[in-house]
């Protein structure tokens, strides 16, 4: 649908056969006293195309355009949240922008959180490909 809606519905194969996936779990531990609003992932964008991410608890902001953290309130158990990435960023000629995120405490138990990253083959060159047809 995202591919479609660029005019890049005919790269479709060419960007999943470039990709693959990596997971990790993190254990976001509660920390109490002075450091407790502190950032506990600093601002960062994600290498790859899509990062997929499920929380057991709110923490995870994107940094919206007007400047201001928006907090993704999403621990629904049927939905997931998707981060845009560097290499869709590249892929796409820039029509995508690179989610910036950060991971805040909120709630007074650990937060959970499972990661998948989409990211392209090492082999693969980044490129947006209506140029690598010509
Ligand atoms: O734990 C999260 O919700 C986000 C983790 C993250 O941004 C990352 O690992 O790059
Ligand atoms: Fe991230």
């Amino acid at each position: 649908m995202v591919l479609e809606s660029l005019g890049l519905k005919n790269y479709i194969d060419e960007i999943l056969s470039s990709n693959f996936f990596v997971s990790r779990f993190t254990n976001y531990k509660v920390i109490k006293g002075e450091d407790e609003n502190k950032s506990k992932l600093p601002p960062h964008t994600d290498s790859g195309y899509l990062t997929i991410i499920k929380q057991n608890q709110n923490g995870l902001q994107v940094l919206y355009k007007n400047g201001e953290w928006i907090e993704l309130n999403n621990t629904s158990p049927n939905s997931y949240i998707v981060l845009s990435a560097n290499d869709f960023m590249v892929w796409t000629n820039d029509s995508l922008t690179s989610a910036e995120h950060r991971v805040v405490p909120t709630g007074d138990k650990d937060r959970l959180s499972i990661q998948l990253f989409s990211i392209p083959h090492p082999d693969y060159t980044v490129k947006d490909p209506k140029r690598i047809s010509g």
